[in-house]
């Protein structure tokens, strides 16, 4: 009898304890064979292993097994144990298994923090080949140059964790996915949100299953028809940027080295206007008070981000003691969270003291939308902001940083914006205008493949799955190094140079067009992909549009790389210099 691991049962136990997924009903763990549309070529005898019996043997301290069946794998199926893997981290997560409730996540932070470890044993000589990403942030490469396209990471508890990067993989974890897929991610904003602050839901981006659904529904209309409702606002805090420029540049034309903070103030000024109607005066000419609601917000949000990022990628320590990371994410995530509550309970009152709403409906901002949601409190609100505000303000000022540097290394794309821009109707211009701008459209998509602000897609695998001839069960997690298959230069010719030309040929129809949409996946995929993307493609655009249409941008400081990290951001500052066009 072939073994089975237990592991990828194990794997949905976790799940089941981390309160994440509501699967105790629906996922009785890896208890149904791949499904036809899964694996097509099962043969008629398939190997009985029997799960139950295999769990029984091999008993896990502390850990209540959910119920599961016998699991049938087709002959011609390699089974899940022999998914390669780096045997290393197999003993390092023995050492931790002492320890009493780690989770799947453990395995991922654990991941990030081995590379530094090895980083430190490669001085010593040991190791540090295979663990070492010596500072290259593209280390996942490493594990694909070792283990080839699929690769297992044995975790705690068997919270394995299995890495892909190619689109044929992609494709299948998505088409499977379901309705309501589950995302695993950012542990530590969960547990600020549901653990410390006791909130009933962690949030747009970490929620799941109908909790989701209600609030992804609650904000589709509010999001698509911001894109038109806020056009000319946006256009306005874009004039303001530019002003702002002229006010900072020195007498060399160049910017500061704090500039990625001047991106993120435009990001934050656009998000106040689009989800709570209001100004901010982040752009402020003059510059932020640091205890003005801007200033104030600014700082918490960098903190915020700094602080998720250094929870996220280490050992999950702060899951036991107060670190300093976690106490920064909690004091900066409360501190953003008072200040906008403020303007929520403002909105509060103001939609209270409408004795008719009717005539006002046109008028309504996105946080009056879902305050008159019955299905929605006003805590839930709040976590729609506060995830916008982390995570989409940093994903958009990702994207501009990246486009204006690709542009400064490329004067001959820069040019060919520019004149696009020439051609501009003179006029106010709209969302559709910039739509039509095709050199500049094919700019923000080569951008964002060759620097993706979230560069790691995951999932919990919904359906047991046929990924490269391995059978990975259903509750598996599952990371997407999508970055990686953007850069494979099977999918693009000179994968890694700057060149929009390639969406305006024939050249990406090389690649099957099945494929295309997976292989590189900026705001991610399916019914979980990034519900602002119109809107962020919008004032990505529409910024660019003002910047090139006045300067002509250089970075004189070589190269630029993104940390590929979820949560990405540039590894150097972003002194540009603005020269003015004549
Ligand atoms: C260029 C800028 C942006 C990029 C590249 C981006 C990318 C992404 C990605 C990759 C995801 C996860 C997709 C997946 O797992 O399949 C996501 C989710 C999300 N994004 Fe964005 N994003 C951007 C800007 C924004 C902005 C400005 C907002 C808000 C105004 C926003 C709101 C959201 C929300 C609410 C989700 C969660 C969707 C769900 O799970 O229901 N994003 N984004």
């Amino acid at each position: 009898m072939r073994q089975f691991s237990i592991n990828g049962a194990r794997s949905v136990i976790k799940i089941l304890q981390i309160n994440r997924v509501n699967y105790a009903t629906e996922a009785k763990a890896a208890e149904a064979p791949p499904t036809a549309a899964v694996v097509d070529d099962i043969p008629p005898t398939p190997v009985i292993i029997d799960v139950k019996k295999a769990v029984e043997t091999k008993p896990i301290p502390k850990i209540k097994l959910a119920a599961v069946d016998a699991i049938s794998i087709p002959k011609n199926i390699s089974s899940f144990d022999a998914v390669p893997g780096p045997n290393t981290l197999r003993i390092i997560s023995k050492m931790w298994t002492y320890v009493p409730s780690l989770s799947t996540e453990f395995t991922a932070g654990a991941l990030f923090q081995v590379m530094n470890l090895g980083k430190f044993f490669e001085e010593y000589g040991l190791l540090g080949n295979l663990l070492s990403w010596g500072g290259n942030t593209r280390f996942f490469q490493k594990f694909f140059n070792v283990y080839g396209p699929v690769v297992r990471l044995h975790g705690p508890f068997g919270g394995d964790v299995v890495l892909l990067s190619r689109p044929e993989h992609a494709s299948l974890v998505f088409k499977n996915e379901g309705k309501q897929p589950v995302r695993a991610c950012l542990d530590s904003v969960e547990k600020y949100r549901l653990e410390h602050r006791r909130l009933r839901q962690a949030g747009p981006f970490l929620m799941s299953g109908s909790a989701w659904e209600k609030i992804h529904e609650s904000l589709e209309q509010p999001l698509k028809s911001s894109v038109d409702k806020y056009f000319k606002t946006i256009d306005n805090i874009c004039d303001q940027f530019v002003e702002r420029t002229l006010a900072i540049r020195n007498l060399q034309d160049e910017m500061p080295k704090t500039f990625k903070d001047e991106i993120l103030k435009w990001c934050l000024e656009c998000m106040c206007a689009v989800t709570l109607n209001r100004k901010f005066g982040f752009l402020d000419p003059t510059g932020l008070s640091p205890t003005s609601d801007p200033g104030r917000i600014l700082d918490s949000v960098n903190c915020a981000t700094d602080a998720i990022r250094k929870c996220e990628f280490g050992f999950h320590i702060w899951k036991f003691i107060d670190t300093p990371s976690w106490r920064s994410l909690v004091k900066n995530c409360d501190s953003i969270d008072s200040i906008l509550s403020k303007y929520v309970e403002r909105a509060q009152s103001a939609l209270r003291e409408k004795k008719d709403l009717k005539p006002h409906i046109n008028d309504f901002s996105m946080i009056d939308r879902l305050l008159l949601n019955e299905d929605i409190l006003i805590e839930d609100a709040m976590t729609v902001l506060l995830d916008m505000f982390i995570i989409g303000a940093n994903a958009t000022a990702h994207s501009v940083a990246f486009l204006l540097y690709h542009l400064s290394k490329s004067p001959k794309c820069q040019k060919k914006v520019q004149e696009e821009i020439a051609r501009l109707p003179q006029r106010e211009l709209s969302a559709a205008d910039l739509k039509k701008m095709t050199y500049l459209q094919a700019c923000i998509k080569e951008s964002l493949r060759l620097a993706p602000p979230i560069p790691i897609l995951n999932r919990i695998l919904a359906e047991n799955t046929v990924i490269h001839k391995y059978f990975i069960p259903k509750g598996t997690y599952v990371l997407i190094a999508a970055h990686l298959a953007s850069l494979r230069e099977e999918y693009f010719e000179d994968a890694h140079k700057f060149r929009p030309e390639r969406w305006l040929s024939q050249e990406v129809g090389v690649l099957a067009k099945e494929l295309q949409e997976f292989a590189t996946m900026p705001f991610g995929h399916g019914p979980r992909s990034c519900q602002a993307r119109e809107l962020a493609e919008t004032e990505v655009a529409l910024l660019t549009v003002k910047l090139l249409k006045k300067f002509n941008v250089e970075y004189n400081y070589g190269e630029v790389s993104s940390s590929n990290l979820m949560l990405a951001s540039p590894t150097k500052p972003l002194n540009f210099t603005f020269f003015d066009r004549q």
